[in-house]
C-alpha cells in the first residue's frame, strides 16, 4: 500500500456504490451535471450515499452551478466535498466555500503548462486541486471532464503547491502506476476507466483500478 488516495467519479447506481466501498476506495464522485451520462439528481445521491461505506468521502461534481444547484446539493447532507468542474473564479470558489460551509476542490483543466500555472490563483483558496484533461475544441460530444482523455503528466513537473492536489484524466488499471511514479501524486481520479460504456460502471474494473494505484 502506498496510501495513494483514490477516488471513482460518476458513480450512478447502487452495485458501483457497493463495489468502490467494498474495494478500498477513499472517495466517490456524484455528477450533478444534466449533459453528463452520469448525471445523478440530488434525491438520487442521497440514495446511492446509503449503499458506502462510512469514512468514504463523497464528492459531489457541479459545473459554473448557480446557487440553487449549490444549495440544493450542500442541502442532501450526504456531500463532504465539492468539485468545481467548470470555469469558477478564485472568488466564486471562495464564495461557494462560504455558502455552504464545505470544503471545495478546484479543477483545472490541462492542455499546456500556463493550465498547470493556473492553479497559483486558487493555491490556499481550494482546499484540494484536480488537474484533468482538457478536451479539445473540435471534440464531438466532448464534455468538461470525464472524456477518458489524458494530458501529458510532464507538464506538472516542477509543480509547487501548499494545497494537496489530485491527477485525473484518463487513468485505467493499466496506467495509474506509470502516472503515480512519474508525478509523485498522492491522489487520482477515474471514472471512464472504470467503465464498460459511457455511465455504466464495471464492478471488476473498479477493484482493479483501486489495487493498481494502491500498489502503484
Ligand atoms: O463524468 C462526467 O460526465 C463529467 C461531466 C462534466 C464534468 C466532469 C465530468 N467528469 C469528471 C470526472 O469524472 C473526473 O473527475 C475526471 O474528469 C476524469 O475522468 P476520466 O477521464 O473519464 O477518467
Amino acid at each position: 500500500m502506498t496510501g495513494v488516495l483514490v477516488k471513482i467519479c460518476g458513480i450512478n447506481d447502487p452495485v458501483a456504490a457497493r463495489a468502490a466501498g467494498e474495494a478500498g476506495a477513499d472517495m466517490v464522485g456524484f455528477v450533478f451535471f444534466p449533459r453528463s451520462p452520469r448525471a445523478v439528481t440530488p434525491e438520487r445521491a442521497v440514495e446511492l450515499a446509503r449503499e458506502l461505506p462510512a469514512g468514504i468521502t463523497r464528492v459531489a461534481l457541479l459545473v459554473d452551478a448557480d446557487d440553487a444547484l449549490v444549495d440544493a446539493v450542500a442541502a442532501t447532507g450526504v456531500i463532504d466535498l465539492l468539485q468545481l468542474h467548470g470555469k469558477e473564479s478564485p472568488e466564486r470558489v471562495a464564495e461557494i466555500k462560504a455558502r455552504t460551509g464545505l470544503p471545495v476542490m478546484k479543477v483545472l483543466s490541462v492542455a499546456d503548462r500556463a493550465d498547470v500555472e493556473a492553479a497559483q490563483a486558487y493555491d490556499g483558496v481550494a482546499d484540494r486541486i484536480m488537474f484533468d484533461a482538457r478536451p479539445p475544441k473540435d471534440m464531438a460530444g466532448a464534455l468538461p471532464g470525464g472524456n477518458a482523455l489524458s494530458f501529458d503528466w510532464h507538464l506538472l513537473e516542477g509543480l509547487v503547491l501548499a494545497t494537496p492536489w489530485t491527477l485525473a484524466g484518463g487513468l485505467n488499471a493499466g496506467n495509474v502506476a506509470e502516472a503515480i511514479r512519474l508525478t509523485g501524486v498522492r491522489s487520482v481520479d477515474t471514472s471512464s476507466g472504470v467503465e464498460d460504456r459511457p455511465g455504466v460502471k464495471s464492478p471488476d474494473k473498479i477493484r482493479g483500478f483501486v489495487a493498481a494505484a494502491k500498489a502503484g
